[in-house]
Parts: structure tokens; sequence; C-alpha cells
């Protein structure tokens, strides 16, 4: 469990994170999304004490980071896979840290084997893929069998089967009961695989909860409904909260009444409905959405989506 109250990070002018407060609870994977310079790894380094706080304060498992006896038992942290003594094996890496926390090298073994690490764990980290880097952050960050992990961008630029591969674990450590933090820029990758969203824009907290439902309150239900009286369905269904757009002849789409709403307001005026579809917004409609006004860093001739993810 993670629990931010009022955290804050200013460097000199800049405001990195701006009194931000949230929970993330054990048992469920919760994705931290915000573009490029939303403040995601400055609050991730002030979780695992690496920044100190301008103001408020955070507790990783009821306590400050730096209070807990054993840290590698209660967080493991993946924050740049890159920060690894290059010249080192996988195995004297692992080996090294485990020695300094009094781990066993029986644990090392365990965490090469989750990570699919053995063909590469005698060989020096300095000539390893990207991919084979992020699976020994996170091997490192397993290592303590910690009951919370914090995970910044932990598929950037892996290839598709790291992407599943990362997807897959963070999904059974959130199953065995864990806290699972991990951050990303990219929405859709936080559609399938994180169960809550925190989502961040220079700094502050845009919006929390269930993906699905930061995705319904950032753009609500459309519901599509064809029939041969359209236009008397629009009369009927408008309301102050209500928006009814033409799509096509015949077609309408409908935003704040839900569909059985409609169903019933069509078949008490014995409207006949040919169609009356939900759609649901995409996370990423949402997320464009929520952070319109919150990126930091645009170009001019960027594509809607390019902007955000950038
Ligand atoms: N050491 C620092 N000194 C000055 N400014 C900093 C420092 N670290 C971060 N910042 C600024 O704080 C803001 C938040 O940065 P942070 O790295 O936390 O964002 P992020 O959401 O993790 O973005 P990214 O996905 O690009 O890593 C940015 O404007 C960044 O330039």
């Amino acid at each position: 469990m993670i629990e931010a109250h009022d955290l804050t990070k200013r460097y000199g002018d800049k405001t990195a994170v701006d009194r931000i407060s949230f929970t993330v609870r054990p048992g469920s994977v919760t994705g931290f999304l915000g573009p490029n310079g939303a403040g995601k790894s400055t609050t991730m380094r002030m979780v695992v004490g690496l920044d100190r706080p301008t103001a408020g304060h955070v507790t990783v498992n009821g306590k400050p980071y730096a209070q807990h006896r054993k840290p590698l038992s209660e967080v493991g942290i993946l924050l740049d896979a890159k920060a690894v003594h290059t010249s080192r094996s996988a195995y004297q890496h692992l080996r090294a840290m485990a020695a300094t926390h009094g781990i066993s090298t029986t644990r090392v073994q365990e965490v090469i084997e989750m990570t699919g690490l053995q063909a590469v764990a005698r060989k020096r980290v300095g000539g390893f893929s990207l991919g084979m880097g992020q699976r020994l952050g996170i091997a490192a960050a397993m290592l303590g069998d910690p009951r919370t992990l914090i995970l910044d961008e932990p598929v950037n630029g892996l290839d598709p089967e790291g992407v599943k591969w990362v997807r897959t674990m963070v999904r059974r450590l959130a199953d065995e009961g864990r806290t699972v933090f991990l951050s990303s820029h990219l929405m859709s990758e936080m559609a399938q695989t994180a169960d809550h969203l925190l989502v961040i824009g220079r700094g502050r907290i845009i919006t929390s909860g269930p993906v699905q439902e930061v995705i319904d309150a950032a753009q609500g239900t459309t519901v599509r409904v064809r029939s041969p009286r359209a236009s008397d369905l629009a009369a009927l269904v408008r309301g102050a909260q209500v928006t009814v757009s033409p799509a096509e002849p015949g077609l309408l789409e409908v935003r704040g009444r839900t569909a059985a709403e409609i169903g019933d307001l069509a078949a008490a005026s014995g409207i006949a409905l040919h169609e009356l579809t939900p759609v649901r917004a995409s996370l990423e409609d949402a997320y464009l959405t929520l952070t319109q006004d919150e990126v930091e860093y645009r170009s001019e001739d960027r594509t809607a989506t390019e902007g955000a993810r950038r």
C-alpha cells in the first residue's frame, strides 16, 4: 500500500509535483498515466526516498521508505533499468545486491528463472538488449520478495513479446496480493494492463479510479440510435444535460441518457427503433480529453494522439 498526502516537489520555480494525494492498494495493478514531464518519475522517486518532498509526505506499507528495516522486502523498484554496472554479469549484479541485503543466493536463482534470464545470466550486462535490461531491472526489484512493486515505464522500448511478458508478470504479482504501481505515458498500454488509474498532468492528479470509470467520466457513454422517426425521437430525448447529434439520416448519437432510458421513451411514444447501441469511449479518447490542457511540450504539427503521447 502506498499513501501520499499533499505530496509536493519544487525544483526552483518549477513545481514538478503539486500537492497530490493518492492511495495505491494491494491486490491490483494501479497505472500512473500522464504525458512526458507530468511528474510520474518524481513522484515515484519520492515514494522510495530518492527525492525529498518539498512538502507533504508519503508512506509505503505504513511507514516512510527510509524507516523500513528491510526495504527490499517491502518495496521493489524499477526506476532506470540502465543504472547497472555494465561490466558485471546479471548474476553478479543480483548477487551483489542480495549480499548487501542479507538475501540468499537461492533467491537470486529464483528471480533469474522468474524473469527468464537463465540463458544470459552469466553474460555482461553491457551487452544486454533493452528487453533483457528491463527483465534484469524487474528481477532486481523482485529480489526481496517485496509486497509493493513500483515500476517506472516498465514497457518502454520493449518489443511486443516483452510487453506481453511484463503485462502477465504484473498481473500475477497483483493476483498474489501485492501492490503494483506502474507508470506509462501510453494509454493503450494502461488500458490493457491496469485495473485502476491515477492520471497526472503538470504535477496534479487529473482523475483516478477503475479504468472504465475513468473513461466513462471523461467521455460519457454515447448511445447510437437508429429509427425511421429519428427527428421525433430527437425531440423526445433532448434535455438539460443531454446532447443529440444527427450522425446521418435516421441515426442519432445521444449523450447524457442511457440506452435503457432512450428505449423506454421510444416505446412509450410508439417509436420504432432499428438500433440502440451504447458506444463506450476508448481510454485513448478519454486521455486526450483529460490531458489536452496538461501537456507540457507540444509540437506545432502534432496529430491529436501524438500530442498526448509526447
Ligand atoms: N532534477 C530536476 N531538476 C529540475 N527539474 C526537474 C528535475 N527532475 C524533473 N524535473 C522536471 O519536473 C517535471 C516532472 O518530471 P518527471 O520526470 O517527474 O516527469 P514524468 O512524468 O516522469 O515524465 P517522463 O515520462 O518524461 O519521465 C518536468 O518538467 C521535469 O523537467
